[in-house]
């Protein structure tokens, strides 16, 4: 089987140095090129910290999938920036696999909608870690017997989206299962704005950032005279590959958007 050609999108970026270092060391994935905010016409392996590859380095992102012939963009910079190359990659029928969260529903729809009128596969997944995915499907089998729920997503303190695409991912699992509800006591008042966090259909989402935190998430289910705690850390970002690598791959046979890794699982 020929290699499949990826471009990665943010490669000085946490996410985007472990996915060069994961891309260089798979035998079915090639770096071809990647989109950097500098750099413009350097190779890889003339930038600090980089591994030695001779993918080129483009901060145009139109320019770089115009001129290369690739398969795949994995995209992991920043809600703004990776909304614009989703869409550009798909103009060029390049297959995203994106990890960037913080993307509007409406987004969401545009881009599911692109790739229905191309026929083309994308794969978005707010987390690319299999124990995640595992705590998310879990939720929403827990929701089912214990509606009464809160989650508390905790992230690093660079994180530029709140609430985490985790957090919504997880409620909107639970939404599919539970009925809107009223949480807490009904004439509850907040004496400090926020104080009980987002609310989802009567869910609360607390969202914490502080520095020494990578991505960690605990879905807490309250019954009668008890609780139950679903939590996952991520403690690195290598975390993450496995399952990026499986979107890169799955991707390939894919002619539509899925959101979420589960869909790509036996
Ligand atoms: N889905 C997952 O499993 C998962 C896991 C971790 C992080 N994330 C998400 O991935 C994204 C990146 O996270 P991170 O921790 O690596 O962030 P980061 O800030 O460390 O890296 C982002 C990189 O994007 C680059 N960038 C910004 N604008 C750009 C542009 N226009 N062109 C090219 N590069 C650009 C920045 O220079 C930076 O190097 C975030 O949205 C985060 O929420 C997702
Ligand atoms: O580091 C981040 O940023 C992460 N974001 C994802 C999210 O928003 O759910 C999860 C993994 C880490």
């Amino acid at each position: 089987m020929s290699n499949i050609r990826v471009i990665i999108a943010g490669p000085r970026g946490k996410m985007g140095k472990a996915a060069v270092q994961m891309v260089e060391s798979d035998n079915q994935l090639e770096l071809v090129a990647c989109i950097d905010r500098k750099y413009n016409g350097l190779s890889l392996k003339d930038i600090e910290g980089l591994p030695s590859l001779d993918a080129q380095v483009y901060t145009d992102a139109r320019e770089c999938m115009s001129e290369q012939d690739a398969d795949v963009l994995v995209e992991l910079t920043t809600p703004e920036n990776g909304y614009v190359h989703t869409r550009l990659a798909l103009e060029h029928n390049i297959r995203p696999v994106v990890g960037t969260t913080g993307f509007t529903q409406e987004q969401l729809d545009e881009l599911r909608k692109m790739c229905e009128d191309k026929g083309i596969g994308a794969v978005i997944a707010p987390n690319f870690a299999i124990g995640a995915v595992l705590m998310m499907q879990f939720s929403k089998w827990a929701a089912k017997h214990m509606p009464q729920v809160e989650i508390i997503e905790k992230h690093h303190d660079q994180k530029l989206d709140a609430p985490s695409g985790t957090a919504l991912k997880t409620a909107q699992l639970i939404q599919d299962v539970r009925e809107k509800q009223q949480q807490g006591h009904a004439d509850e008042k907040e004496t400090l704005q926020g104080a009980r966090g987002a609310d989802v259909d009567g869910m609360k989402i607390h969202s914490v950032r502080l520095p020494g935190l990578v991505a960690h998430q605990e879905v807490i289910f309250g019954g009668h005279g008890q609780t139950l705690t679903i939590k996952h850390d991520s403690y690195n970002r290598e975390s993450f590959m496995s399952g990026v690598k499986l979107a890169s791959e799955k991707v390939m046979g894919l002619q539509t958007l899925v959101y979420g890794l589960e869909h790509l699982l036996d």
